[in-house]
């Protein structure tokens, strides 16, 4: 058994099942997410790591035809209940993804923007949450004497920075990493990593990643996800050393994938 005694569920999955249209993507998924710490979801193309990261947040309520089964508990509510706020849910419940997105408008405008989606705050406090989180991504040394240059003009790992500054400024409980290091070097990566391992310290992690080396670097625990089933769950480290199930050693073997 998984030695989890201590740890808080932040958000608590339990008999999850997923369908696009008639399609079962996810099979009676059961997992905790805990809090503090960082979980990656690995798997080869098409297990359903991507679509279990897009429920925590309700991405697929986007688009008819998807829909989800089961209890994802967060705070003592189902976020899958029709009556969620689904803009307060994504404040809650921030995510980065694979392409760096920024709007195209200013830097600091990039992140007041999100911010003031939620809240109404005075200038100077804007001002000063746009500093926090813009050094919460480590990126403030970077752009501070440009704060009104466009968004777009930074590299991309300064963008994914950017981004993850904007997830930060809303002030979220859970991060949700859709592989955000896929588009950029070894050294925006390193620098995304580093970033991901210190926001575990105030917020709860979950990483998509095809890349196991960084799921190996940058979490706590770590899911094998294999045709939609969740095949098993562990510290990281075992999942990299001595799993259980047979699919998993053949994966992290690179037997397949
Ligand atoms: N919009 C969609 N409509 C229909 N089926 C979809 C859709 N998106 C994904 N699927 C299917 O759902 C399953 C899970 O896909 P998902 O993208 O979650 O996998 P993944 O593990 O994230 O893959 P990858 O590593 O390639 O990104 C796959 O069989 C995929 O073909």
């Amino acid at each position: 058994a998984v030695s989890t005694a201590g740890l808080a569920e932040k958000v608590s999955i339990r008999n999850l099942e997923f369908f696009y249209g008639d399609s079962r993507a996810l099979k009676n998924i059961n997992l905790a997410l805990y809090a503090n710490k960082t979980t990656a979801f690995i798997g080869p193309s098409g297990c359903g790591k991507s679509t279990l990261l897009r429920v925590l947040n309700r991405m697929y309520d986007l688009y008819p035809g998807q829909r989800a089964t089961g209890e994802v508990m967060f705070d003592g509510q189902n976020l899958l209940d029709s009556g969620v706020d689904i803009n307060l849910l994504r404040a809650r419940i921030g995510m980065v993804f694979q392409k760096p997105t920024p709007f195209p408008m200013s830097i600091y405008e990039n992140i007041a923007f999100g911010i003031r989606l939620y809240e109404r705050l005075p200038r100077a406090e804007v001002d000063a949450r746009v500093e926090s989180a813009l050094r919460r991504a480590a990126l403030w040394d970077e752009v501070k004497d440009k704060l009104d240059a466009s968004g777009l003009g930074l590299s991309g790992g300064q963008q994914q920075r950017l981004c993850i500054a904007r997830t930060v400024a809303v002030k979220p409980e859970v991060i949700l990493f859709d592989e955000p290091c896929s588009a950029l070097d070894p050294i925006s990566t390193a620098k995304i990593e580093e970033l991901i391992d210190e926001l575990k310290q105030d917020y709860t992690i979950v990483i998509v990643t095809h890349n196991m080396q960084q799921a190996a670097r940058v979490s706590d625990f770590t899911t094998f996800m294999y045709l939609g089933e969740l095949v098993e769950f562990d510290v990281t480290e075992k999942i990299f050393t001595a799993p259980t199930d047979s699919r998993t050693q053949a994966y992290i073997t690179g037997r397949f994938g």
